[in-house]
């Protein structure tokens, strides 16, 4: 359905001319209370039956419902049907809910702020109109959003509040230049002309007239055009335009038949009529006031009082007492039953203004509400969605930590395993640096460590130490004649019985070659010589088995007392012993002198 469609009595108001009269809020009340319904012809009647016979129909789904309610609702209410209005604009809502698209809502929305307002419950309408407004916040449905603030326009502008209402015509006009809609920006630009023509602006309201003339020219709209025409007769007469005036006046009463509101024709009539007097022409006067007359009488008692005070005073200036009389006589019984109609108009006002401020509060308040439980919300999903983040982040550390930890001992289990597997590589590859290959007696190097070590402990302890140097004689004899490999079983074979009869403490090496130094901690010089008679005696006592049979081996042996240095003591049980080689071998020498 296009929104043209729906305009209704907004878009006819002529609020402009409300004003020319200057009862402004009583006029517009009635006006808009009146809102002269729609004939209910044959025509109505035949499109109303269709719509219900559509409606009842099977297989409606819910848009199509939307429209032909919507459509019902609307003609209801222009023919001045409330109550089915009303119960369609109900029956509405429920369908907009289901639709959950704000454009339904809006339109149902103003449906229903149309019906208030046309039966003079303007709080309520405003109400209706501001939530349609919201529900297209954020939405690009500027045709509806259009017919909204133009209703709001309207509205505000009933409520005495021509400011606000400037600002939603001013709306309107930017909405219908914007989707190009030339009916509603001429409609647009009479209200703002009647808006500020309230602000007392008459010269700015003849602009907003004659650009809304133009364009309804131009594009041909001729009720919009004679509307416009119509409002500036006014306009001009009271700027006392008088030229303007008449041609404007003249225009309008040539346009106006009787499909124009009675108010627009009586106020053009009264228009002229004030004019007609200013050029004093009376009898023009009295005939247009005549005509307004007839047309307000019993239906516009305050258009009414207006005329008969302006008939009276013309009669009178005329020198008609009489006829002024009358005419005053008939305004004062106007004036007293109007009295308690504007007393209660004042009341339903006020009543009306204060309805409104509250229905603006309430949705303030309501807006206010959501905005607080929807930051409300977020703010709880946001700490909700941190706790959970959190609360993931806390397992997985944990997690982490746990399996780290698991890792770590598992680690730490596995370097363990290889630090002692090292240290007993370390252990054996310092056995084995330290041991002789041949013999598995300490080499060298081994016997310095732990030879060294237990001088020292001699040394510490003041306990004596001895040393012995040993060499198996004619050994490369043995070694020229039987070969290298028996030369190797004698030395394996010697060094197993010198291991056999030392102690634990004793230490005993293969120096090199087919030498042996044996050092013993704790042995006075006898117990050395006793010793050493042991070690000759496990050579020399039976003869070494070898691959090749039996052989005999002798020792010569050098001995020594260790004193501070044990390598001058080696030293001295090798001079020894090369002295007993020199004395004939297979025999044991002590130094010359104990070191
Ligand atoms: N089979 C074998 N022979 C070795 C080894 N180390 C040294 N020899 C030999 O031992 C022999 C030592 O000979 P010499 O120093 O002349 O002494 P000797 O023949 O025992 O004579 P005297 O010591 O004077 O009794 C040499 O022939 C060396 O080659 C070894 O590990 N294995």
């Amino acid at each position: 359905m296009k929104p043209q469609r729906l305009r209704g009595w907004f878009t006819r108001c002529g609020l402009a001319m409300v004003r020319l009269i200057g009862l402004l809020l009583l006029f517009c009340v009635a006006l808009a209370t009146a809102a002269t319904p729609v004939a209910a012809g044959e025509n109505t009647e035949v499109l109303l039956e269709d719509l219900s016979r559509r409606l009842a129909a099977p297989g409606v789904d819910a848009r199509e419902r939307f429209e032909l309610l919507f459509e019902r609702g609307t003609v209801r209410r222009r023919l001045g049907r409330y109550e089915l209005a009303t119960e369609d604009a109900r029956a509405l809502e429920a369908v907009a809910t289901s639709l959950d698209e704000p454009g339904f809502l809006a339109r149902q929305r103003f449906l229903a702020g149309s019906i208030d307002a046309e039966q003079g419950r303007m709080a309520a309408a405003i109400g209706h109109f501001l939530q349609g407004n919201d529900a297209l916040d954020g939405h690009d449905n500027i045709e509806v959003r259009a017919l909204l603030v133009s209703a709001l326009g309207v509205a505000y502008q009933w409520t005495g509040d021509p400011l606000k209402a400037r600002r939603y015509y001013e709306e309107t006009l930017a909405l219908a230049r914007q989707f190009g809609d030339h009916s509603l920006e001429v409609t647009a630009l009479g209200n703002l002309g009647s808006a500020v023509g309230d602000l007392g602006n008459l010269s700015r309201a003849v602009d907003f007239h004659r650009q809304g003339l133009a364009i309804a020219e131009l594009q041909g709209l001729e009720q919009e055009a004679t509307e416009r025409i119509a409002n500036l007769c006014d306009l001009q007469v009271k700027l006392d335009n008088r030229r303007a005036a008449e041609e404007s006046c003249q225009r309008a009463l040539e346009a106006l038949d009787d499909s124009f509101p009675m108010r627009m024709r009586a106020g053009v009539h009264m228009a002229y009529g004030d004019l007609k007097r200013e050029l004093e022409e009376p009898a023009a006067a009295l005939a247009q006031y005549e005509l307004a007359l007839a047309l307000a009488r019993g239906r516009a008692p305050l258009v009414m009082s207006e005329l008969l005070q302006r008939l009276g005073d013309l009669a009178f200036a005329q020198g008609r007492p009489e006829a002024a009389a009358t005419y005053y006589r008939e305004q004062l019984d106007e004036w007293r039953k109007g009295l308690d109609r504007r007393r209660e108009a004042v009341a339903a006002e006020l009543k009306a203004r204060h309805d409104v401020e509250r229905a603006e509060k309430e949705i303030e308040l309501l807006q206010l509400n959501n905005r607080l439980q929807q930051s409300g919300l977020t703010a709880r999903n946001r700490l909700l969605l941190a706790l959970a983040a959190g609360l993931l982040l806390a397992v997985l550390l944990v997690a982490l930590a746990f399996y780290s930890y698991r890792r770590q001992l598992r680690l730490k289990g596995i370097l363990r395993e290889q630090n002692d597997e090292l240290e007993r590589a370390l252990v054996r590859i310092r056995e084995l640096a330290s041991r002789d290959a041949l013999t598995g007696l300490l080499n060298r190097r081994g016997f310095e460590d732990v030879a060294g070590a237990a001088h020292a402990r001699c040394r510490r302890e003041k306990t004596s130490c001895g040393v012995l140097v040993a060499d198996i004689d004619r050994f490369k004899a043995t070694n020229d004649r039987l070969g290298h490999a028996v030369g190797d079983e004698v030395l394996r074979a010697v060094a197993d019985r010198i291991a056999g009869v030392v102690r634990n403490m004793d230490v005993a090496c293969r120096w090199g070659g087919e030498e042996f130094v044996i050092v013993y901690p704790g042995l006075s010089y006898a117990e050395l010589e006793r010793a050493a008679a042991r070690v000759r005696e496990a050579i020399v006592a039976a003869p070494v088995d070898t691959s090749v049979g039996p052989l005999p081996v002798t020792l010569t042996i050098g001995l020594a007392s260790v004193g501070e240095d044990l390598d001058r003591a080696i030293r001295q049980a090798d001079e020894a012993m090369y002295r007993g080689k020199r004395a004939g071998r297979d025999r044991i020498m002590a130094a010359t002198a104990p070191a």
